[in-house]
């Protein structure tokens, strides 16, 4: 018995890649016996097995088991009672890669993004690209909301791929991890990872038109080996996750300078929109918690689609 890792999935078989780098092609064990959950499939991407070699000339393998799961990302089926589909699990990291100018990524999307990360205990982090394009005045508002981000504790870097600035950054940050990499079309994600593994141009292609085929043709995630062992998830995306399966009172816990006052709101299941004695608000009102933040807040409480 040999463990291994899946690194892509199409619904009957498995491509698990041995310790050693070598790549089987592998199906689950008659008897599979599936975890607790209720989902459509029991294995996904970044699930670490247990596989027994079945054939070494035709480089198959049968995964007689699965080893616990320290995080995944689950898509519930829009009919509460149907299973949900797993499109990831031990994802390590949470990269976004946004834009301030072009493509412009706004502050609810991202504020978004890592509400969703927080839910599913996957940290985050947010990574300024095209920064060479960026004015005196465009630097001083990056800065700003870089500033406000680490205030709150997420990482936050500024790159430029095709400068070459902050790339070497970007190439630890990803270093011996497994990270789901996320952005709007156009903000330089498949620049960015070229930069760093310049011999992956295919791949990278691979990764880019994948990303294009969007949220309907595809719920498989697949997993790609940047250099050994860091490998990035191109996910049909984190953004189509959405907060559906999110209850109101939830979110402010998926903000982390929210969570640390909701003991001290006056009433225990407020929800900081216009309660009396709210610790939240009252933050907002002492520039502790940041307008922005707030107002993004308010938007997922409402069910506000803000995905773009
Ligand atoms: N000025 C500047 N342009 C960049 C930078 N990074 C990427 N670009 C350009 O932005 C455009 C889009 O870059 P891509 O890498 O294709 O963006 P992507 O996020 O992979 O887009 P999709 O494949 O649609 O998901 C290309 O013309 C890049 O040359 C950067 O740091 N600075
Ligand atoms: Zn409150």
């Amino acid at each position: 018995m040999q463990n291994g890792l899946v690194i892509r999935s199409t619904g009957s078989w498995y491509d698990v890649r041995s310790e050693s780098g070598h790549v089987y092609r592998a199906r689950l064990k008659g008897k599979f016996k599936l975890q607790g959950l209720k989902v459509t499939n029991p294995i996904a991407v970044g699930d670490r097995v247990l596989y027994e070699v079945e054939d070494e000339t035709e480089n198959t393998a049968i995964i007689s088991d699965i080893q616990p799961r320290e995080n995944y990302i689950i898509r519930q089926s829009v009919h509460k009672t149907a299973h949900g589909h797993i499109l990831a699990a031990n994802i390590d990291q949470a990269v976004l890669i946004v834009t301030l100018t072009f493509p412009r990524t706004s502050l609810g999307f991202i504020d978004r993004f890592l509400v969703t990360a927080e839910s599913f205990r996957i940290p985050a982090t947010l990574v300024f690209n095209k920064s060479d394009i960026l004015n005196e005045e465009g630097l001083a508002y990056q800065q700003e909301i870089i500033n406000l981000y680490e205030s709150i504790g997420y990482t936050c870097m500024a790159t430029s791929a095709t400068e070459g600035e902050g790339v070497d950054k970007f190439r630890q940050l990803l270093n011996h991890k497994i990270t789901l990499l996320s952005g709007h079309s156009g903000v330089g994600k498949s620049t960015l990872v070229n930069a760093i593994a310049p011999d992956l141009n295919l791949r990278t292609n691979e990764v880019s038109t994948y990303a294009n085929k969007g949220v309907h043709t595809t719920t498989f995630a697949e997993m790609f080996e940047l250099a050994n062992n860091t490998f990035i998830i191109d996910s049909p995306g984190i953004k189509e996750l959405g907060l559906a399966d999110m209850q109101k009172e939830e979110i402010s816990h998926y903000f982390p300078e929210m969570r640390d006052l909701l003991n001290t709101c006056r009433f225990h299941n407020c929800l900081h929109i216009n309660e009396p004695g709210c610790a939240v608000k009252n933050a907002v009102g002492t520039g502790d918690i940041a307008e922005s933040r707030y107002w993004s807040y308010l938007g997922m409480v409402a069910g506000e689609d803000n995905r773009r």
